[in-house]
Order: structure tokens, then sequence, then C-alpha cells
């Protein structure tokens, strides 16, 4: 047995699954998951010395590759002066100032420990806002585990077949609406059917979490006109594309404003960080300036502060980082696509700058339905086949790829020929 098989039978005996978030057990492709040691620049290496192309990077925090010095300065400098206050700090008036410069559609911002506890609260701030009950969500889009959202929920919920899990109760369930992805008219008759019921719509602006999937020509304007028409709060849920697709996120990238926005990953460059943010008017109905209650005992915590600061400010004065992402998955992109024309396998490639995946149907994949006619024992050879070639690929048909800058020519020539490689084997 490898030491990262050992790791996961002792793991399996205390902890369930062996895992501490579902997607990372391999259940999807099958086999025992690696147990990851260390990671530096592209490549990330195993309890068992093995190393490999990095495709996942944290599933979207370390977009600028593993260990990148500039945020690992700002934490051994923030660790001197101890971890945690409770009070606040002048970092997290330095952070709220650089989000906000960042993405003009937020006014006013509150840090939270997660994406998932950031579109919680956003939920629950529009609700209050609003005085409505009901949120509109779409199939195949994942916001976190908050029982709200575990309603044909993707990624993991997805992977794992549970897009309904037990444990949501019914009269939670009842207050989410769910449509099909870019599908404007299936929106329009939850509004007509839930006049005046429904508080916030909330969706990907581009979905990763059925794979990647882009909105539709007119998609997220017509999203737009709806809420205006409805009175209800438009939620970009940006945890992954947030300061990924562009400094702005993808509400920059399609010139959509958003009312609230949440954000996760990429803001705590590698620390456990969300926030949730928007419309001055409605972000002010949060305790203690207004009465939706929200908190949390290490919220805006210096460390992760430093971090999240030090990665952000790097993205911020280096506008490069952004084309240089656009022309990494370009480039993986075409390759891919080069070597599905030569192996006659009709295969769908979804990508967007650094969001990438190719999805095993010959269907185009635009919503979940679509994405479900993925041939999954097909992935599950094929990731294996990835993994023995050197490459780390998410362990799902259900998610995108996440490439950093830290991923050279080279070693994209070395993944589009693993690429090809295991397309035959598998
Ligand atoms: C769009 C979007 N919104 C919210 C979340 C939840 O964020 P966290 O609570 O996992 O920090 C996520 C989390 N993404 C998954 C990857 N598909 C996290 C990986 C995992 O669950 O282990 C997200 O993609």
């Amino acid at each position: 047995m490898t030491t990262s098989q050992q790791l996961f039978e002792k793991a399996k005996e205390l902890i369930p699954g062996g895992v501490n978030s579902p997607v990372r057990a391999f259940r999807a492709v099958g086999g025992s998951p690696l147990f990851i040691k260390s990671a530096k620049g592209p490549y990330i290496y195993d309890e068992d010395g093995r190393s490999y192309i990095e495709l996942i990077n944290s599933w979207g925090p370390m977009i600028l590759g593993h260990a990148f010095e500039p945020v690992e300065q700002a934490v051994r400098d923030a660790i001197q002066h101890s971890f945690s206050f409770g009070a606040p700090t002048r970092k997290e008036v330095e952070m709220a100032e650089l989000i906000i410069s960042m993405v003009p559609s937020v006014e006013k911002v509150r840090m939270v420990n997660s994406g998932t506890e950031a579109t919680m609260a956003a939920i629950r701030v529009a609700r209050g806002f609003t005085g409505r009950d009901k949120i509109i969500k779409f199939e195949g889009c994942y916001h976190g585990h908050g029982d709200s959202f575990l309603i044909a929920a993707g990624s993991g919920a997805m992977t794992m077949g549970v897009p309904d899990s037990p444990g949501v109760t019914k009269a939670t369930a009842a207050d989410t609406l769910t449509a099909p992805y870019n599908d404007l008219a299936a929106v329009e008759v939850l509004l007509e059917n839930n006049h005046n019921q429904v508080a916030a719509l909330i969706l990907e602006p581009v979905v990763g979490n059925m794979g990647c999937v882009l909105p539709e020509p007119g998609f997220l304007e017509g999203i737009r006109s709806l809420c205006d028409k409805h009175g209800v709060v438009l939620i970009f849920d940006e945890v992954m594309t947030g300061f990924r697709l562009a400094r702005g996120g993808a509400q920059e990238r399609f010139g959509i404003t958003p009312d609230l926005t949440t954000m996760g990953k990429i803001i705590g460059g590698g620390m456990p960080v969300g926030a949730y943010g928007g419309r001055r008017d409605i972000m002010d109905m949060v305790s203690p300036a207004g009465p939706v209650y929200q908190a949390g005992t290490l919220s805006g915590n210096p460390i992760a502060m430093s971090a999240g600061l030090a990665m952000l400010r790097h993205l911020n004065d280096n506008p490069g980082v952004y084309s240089r992402l656009e022309e990494i998955g370009t480039k993986l992109h075409t390759g891919f696509s080069n070597s599905l024309a030569k192996l006659g396998l009709p295969f769908t490639i979804n990508q967007i700058g650094s969001m990438f995946t190719l999805f095993m149907t010959e269907r185009s994949v635009s919503n979940f339905a679509d994405a479900k006619t993925c041939d999954l024992p097909l992935f599950g050879r094929y990731f294996h086949a990835m993994l023995e070639r050197g490459v780390y690929l998410a362990p799902s048909q259900f998610e995108s790829l996440f490439v950093s800058v830290a991923l050279t020519d080279e070693l994209i020539d070395q993944v589009i020929q693993a690429n090809e490689e295991s397309l035959t084997v598998a």
C-alpha cells in the first residue's frame, strides 16, 4: 500500500468518508485519494514523493501558484503578532477598501470565513431587505452547503448523487425555487407564479460547479432586467469567478451589475476567508448597522487578512496576470481540441479565461441536464490516466479546472500531451 492509501484507511476510521470535504474522496473517479504533503508553484507533491502538475489549485485560491512568496511573507510577518484578537483591525479596513476598489458594485462588504457563510448571509440580508421568503437558484449551481442551497445543487452534491440532501427540511426546501441554467423563460414563470414572494435570485455568473458552463448571450442581461422588474435582489455568487475571470470578476467581464456579490477562495490567498457585499442600502441592513444578524469569531482574522491582502494587491497591481491566464486557458483549449479532432472524439470543451472543463459527452453543455449526459466511468478512467501521467485534475466531471499563472508553456504542452495519451487509453 502507498502512504496515501495507508493514511486514507486510517482517515476513514476517524473522519466521515476519510475526508473533510466530500469531493476530495475520489468517490466519483474511483481509487484512493492522494494525500498531499506540500506544493510549490505549479506542482503538488503527495506523501509518496510523487509530483503532479496542479490544475485544481485548492479549487481556485492558488491562482498565483502554490507558496507564492509575497503571500507567504505576509503571513510570516503577521503571525509574530498573535493569530486572532476578536477585535477590529487596520487590515480589515484595508481589505474592505481594496475589495470595494476592485469590485465597483460592492459599496460595503462584510468578511466571513467561507463561501458558504457568505451565501447564507447574502440571502438572509436579501430576505430582511425585501421582507420576502423565497429564493431562486439554478439546477447544478453550487453555493456552499447551506440548507437553502442543497436543492438541485452542483459540485460535490452532484458528484455524490445527492443534489437534494437529506436533512434539509421540507419547509426550507419549499422556499427555494429552481430553474434550468440559461433558461430565462423558466425564471419568468417562477416570478409570475410567486409574485412578490421572491427575495433573491442567486447564480454563478459563470458556472464552475456542474463543470464550466457559460451564460448564453443575453442570459445575464435578462436575469438583471427580470430582477429589476420584480424587485428581486440579484446575487452574483463569485466565490469561484471573483478576481479570477477579471480583476473585478465575472461582473466586470460581462458588464452586469448585481445587487450583492459573494466572494471567497482567492480573497483568502489560501486561508479560510469569505465575504459578501454590495449596495449600501442593502448592506446597511446587516448588524450592528441594521437588524439582520450575522457574526463570526474569526471573521476578518488578521492572518487571513494578511494573506488575502497580499494576493489581492498582487492581482490589483499586475494586470498582466489576467492576460497570462487568458493565454493559458486558450492554449489548453486549443491543444485539447486538436487532440479530440485527431482522435475523432466528439467531446465538448467549455472554457473561459482560466476556467475549463472537458465534458465526456458529445452534447453541448449549457445546463444541468446536458452535463448529466457525460460518460462518468470514462471520465474516471481518463482522470486516472492523467494522474499516472503526472497531471492532477479535479476528481469529478462536475467541476471546473482552475489554472494558475505558474503554469509555463512547457507544462501546458505536457498537459496537452498527457491529455491526448489519456484519451487514447481511457
Ligand atoms: C460558486 C461557489 N459558491 C460557494 C462555494 C462554497 O464555498 P466554501 O464554503 O467551500 O468556501 C463554492 C465552493 N466550491 C467548491 C468547488 N466546486 C469547493 C470544493 C469543496 O467543496 O471541497 C463555490 O464554488
